[in-house]
This record gives structure tokens, sequence and C-alpha cells, in this order.
């Protein structure tokens, strides 16, 4: 569970959030909404061990890792790694026969967790927008997370390949009971996705069901 209490954010003078209260359950899928530069970024660095709040509390289990899956950026086409060895890069090197067996199960295992087993030896470089997304994905679940960011990692594709991808990530959450912290700007994502929103608004953040999030959520100033 990730529970906030109080949370207050501050940068110098600028008030980025304050009293935020919020609960998150085990395997809950919630989407994190709210306009641009509202704090939806901070809040997650804060839940990462990136920032520290200003006051309150947010209470976490240190136990459990976080994965997190950046918005989309393209690759060059002439990247050097094939998308098995850019999902290994987030492991350590060793020269450890056993650890290097285990590692081994751990990326087959990933790759299948993440649809990428047929894919495992295209060149990064030439994969589509959704394989290459579907990679992060793969990479941010090394660490075994029970908890997954995805940070507008939906934005910039193909509404198809969003799909996609949102579905596999429904996938690993109802499988695998991954808690889902979504940030996103999509309305329609939002609603087909999730099933609570939390709202940043007038520098705090409101829990809302997911039958009232409204398309002006993603717009109001924050
Ligand atoms: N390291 C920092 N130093 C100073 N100000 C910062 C820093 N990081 C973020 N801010 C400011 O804090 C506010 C919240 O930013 P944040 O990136 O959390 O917003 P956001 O809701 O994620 O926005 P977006 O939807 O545009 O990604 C913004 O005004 C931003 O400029």
């Amino acid at each position: 569970m990730i529970e906030a209490k109080n949370l207050t954010k501050r940068f110098g003078k600028q008030l980025v959030f304050e009293n935020v209260n919020f609960k998150i359950n085990d395997g809950d899928f919630i989407s994190l909404i709210g306009p641009n530069g509202s704090g939806k970024t901070t809040l997650v660095k804060i839940m990462m061990g990136l920032e520290k709040e200003t006051s309150g509390k947010l209470l976490i289990d240190k136990k459990q890792n976080i994965g997190y899956v950046p918005q989309f950026r393209n690759i060059d086409l002439d990247y050097p790694l094939n998308i098995e060895q850019f999902v290994r890069l987030n492991l350590k090197f060793t020269l450890s026969p056993a650890k290097r067996k285990q590692d081994n199960e751990t990326i087959k295992r990933i790759l299948e967790k993440t649809k990428l087993t047929q894919l495992k030896d295209r060149p990064l470089g030439l994969a589509s927008g959704g394989e290459k997304q579907k990679a992060y994905l793969a990479q941010s679940l090394l660490n075994d997370p029970k908890i997954l960011i995805l940070d507008e990692s939906t934005a910039s594709l193909d509404v198809e390949v969003k799909m996609q991808l949102m579905d596999l990530v429904q996938e690993l959450n109802e499988k695998y009971n991954l808690t889902v912290i979504f940030i996103t700007h999509d309305y329609e994502l939002t609603k087909k996705y999730t099933s609570r929103a939390l709202f940043f608004k007038n520098k705090t953040l409101e829990e809302v069901h997911v039958s009232d999030v409204s398309e002006d959520m993603f717009e109001m100033g924050g």
C-alpha cells in the first residue's frame, strides 16, 4: 500500500501541492491526472525517492521495488543493441556462471511476460514504436517490482499501439497483482483501463471515480 498523509511539496517559494492525502492499495490500477505543471511527475519522484517532500509523509513499503516506464522516445536506426540486450541493460554484469544462469532465466521470463520472445533478436532501432515501448516495459520489470509507474508512456504512440501496450499492462496488473500508477493526459485510456483517478486540482489531489472523470480535467489550469 502507498499512503500519503498531508503531503506538501515546494520548490523554493513555489508551492506545487499541499495537504495531499490518498491511499493506493496493492493491485490498484489508478490514473494520475491533471493539467501540465500540476505536480504529477513530482509526486511520482517522491514515491521513487528522487525528490523529498517538504512536509507530510508518504508511506510506502521500502521492500517493494518500483518499475518506471518513461514517455516514448524514438531510438536511432543504428542503435547497437537488440531487444534482448536492451532489456538486459539494467542487470548488473556478472561473470559468475550461477548468477548468469539465473539472469538468463529472469530475462526469458520477462520477455515472455511482455510478449517479446519472438522479437528478442530484432535490433531495437528497427523495432516499431510499440515494440520499443514494450522493451522499456520489460526493462522496468527486471527488479520484480510490485509497483509500476507509467509516466505518459503511451504518449505519441498510435491509438491501436497504445491499446496494445495498455492491454499488456492490464494483464500484468491482473495476473501478478501489480499496482499500476498511470500518469496520463489521455481521457480515453483513463476511462478504459483505470478504476480510480487521482486528480490534481487547485494545488491538491482529489480522488475521483473513473465514471466521474471528464475531459476538462486534463485541461484546466493548475
Ligand atoms: N527540480 C525542480 N525545480 C524547480 N521547479 C520544479 C522542479 N521540478 C518541477 N518543478 C516545477 O514544479 C511544477 C510541477 O511540475 P511537474 O513536472 O511535477 O508537473 P506535471 O504535472 O508532471 O506536468 P506535465 O503534465 O507537464 O508533465 C512545475 O511548475 C515545474 O516547473
